[in-house]
């Protein structure tokens, strides 16, 4: 299915109210739409706040603890790829650039152990070539209202003050607004009536070695009586996500591809399911997939000319966890 077909697919279901589940690539070569009750089991679970196709307990429920050793990208290589986006910022191509890297995993867990372990908004786990576990809303539709969150911002609980100083950052407060401002915008193209209700909140996350603290914001708008047929048109239009792209959105998605060499695949998409009244969708973030028999999970996070390399080459490697239940 293209990605034409898709949202015109998704308008029709959206209209006559046909629950539906979908995800979608960074590059939007591969989007998958499948109506819910045609989601088969034993190749795609997925839990969205709730909303589920896994058995209330599953036959064989995995506990204890799970070991992660993480196997970098040399500092020096992500220098090198920090650089190149650098010099962009530098010259004024894009103001804000998400790089994104893969770290080597090794873990003692298969993906599926790995899904029933772990805790977050958004999880999927699909056909046993990758597993999502995210915290990031990509947005909500309900009642007339389309919502995001974007989030931005992120910092080791356990620091002295964490709170305190992630909120009172001129860097990060600079680099949430950039956020912030490009969401405004994506949404002012499919909605009305466009505003921040809510102003960098914080959420902690359970890591199984740390706790983080995340940055978030609220953006509402209003969208049109008919826009449950125009569900995918809506949702398309906001493809790839402001968060993990960049602004300006085509020139950063230029320099992404550059500079990352490797295309992300669902690395970033998005996923969400529609109950036939709502949708809710997540960024698909926090991420491991399989490849052979080597497992690689990918993170980033989003560049300025206002950061440093070496503390994004420990943000990325910091990203790098499995929430535990
Ligand atoms: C791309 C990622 O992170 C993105 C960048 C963030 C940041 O810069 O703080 C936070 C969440 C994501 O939107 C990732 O975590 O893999």
């Amino acid at each position: 299915m293209n990605i034409t077909t898709f949202a015109a697919t998704m308008n029709q279901w959206g209209q006559e109210k046909v629950p539906f589940l979908f995800v979608v690539d960074f590059e939007m070569q591969q989007p998958l739409l499948l109506r819910l009750k045609d989601v088969d089991a034993s190749k795609l679970l997925y839990r969205i706040q709730g909303i589920t196709n896994t058995p209330q307990a599953p036959l064989i429920t995995p506990t204890g603890s799970v070991t992660l050793e993480k196997i970098p990208l040399p500092q020096q290589e992500y220098q090198r790829k920090f650089d190149a986006v650098y010099a962009h910022l530098a010259y004024g191509d894009s103001f804000l650039t998400n790089l994104t890297v893969k770290t080597e995993v090794k873990t003692d867990r298969s993906l599926r152990d790995l899904f029933h372990l772990s805790r977050a908004r958004y999880k999927l786990l699909f056909d046993n070539r990758f597993l999502v576990f995210s915290p990031e809303i990509f947005v909500q539709i309900k009642d007339k209202k389309i919502y995001s969150f974007p989030m931005k911002g992120t910092m080791d609980a356990s620091l002295p003050q964490a709170r305190e100083r992630l909120l009172a950052d001129p860097k990060e407060i600079a680099e949430h607004v950039t956020i912030v401002d490009l969401i405004r915008n994506d949404l002012s193209q499919v909605a009305s009536g466009v505003h921040v209700s809510r102003f960098r909140y914080i959420e902690e996350i359970q890591t199984a070695s740390k706790t983080l603290l995340q940055v978030s914001s609220e953006v509402v708008g209003d969208l049109e009586e008919d826009y449950a047929a125009r569900i995918g048109d809506i949702l398309v239009r906001l493809l790839p996500p402001g968060s993990v792209s960049g602004a300006p959105k085509p020139k950063t998605l230029e320099i992404i591809r550059d500079v990352e060499q490797e295309q992300r695949g669902y690395y970033t998409g998005v996923f969400g399911v529609f109950d036939g009244e709502r949708l809710d969708s997540g960024v698909m973030i926090r991420f491991i997939e399989k490849q052979g028999d080597r497992y690689f999970y990918r993170s980033g996070g989003g560049i300025t000319t206002q950061s440093t390399a070496a503390s994004e080459y420990q943000e990325v490697i910091d990203k790098v966890y499995v929430p535990l239940t």
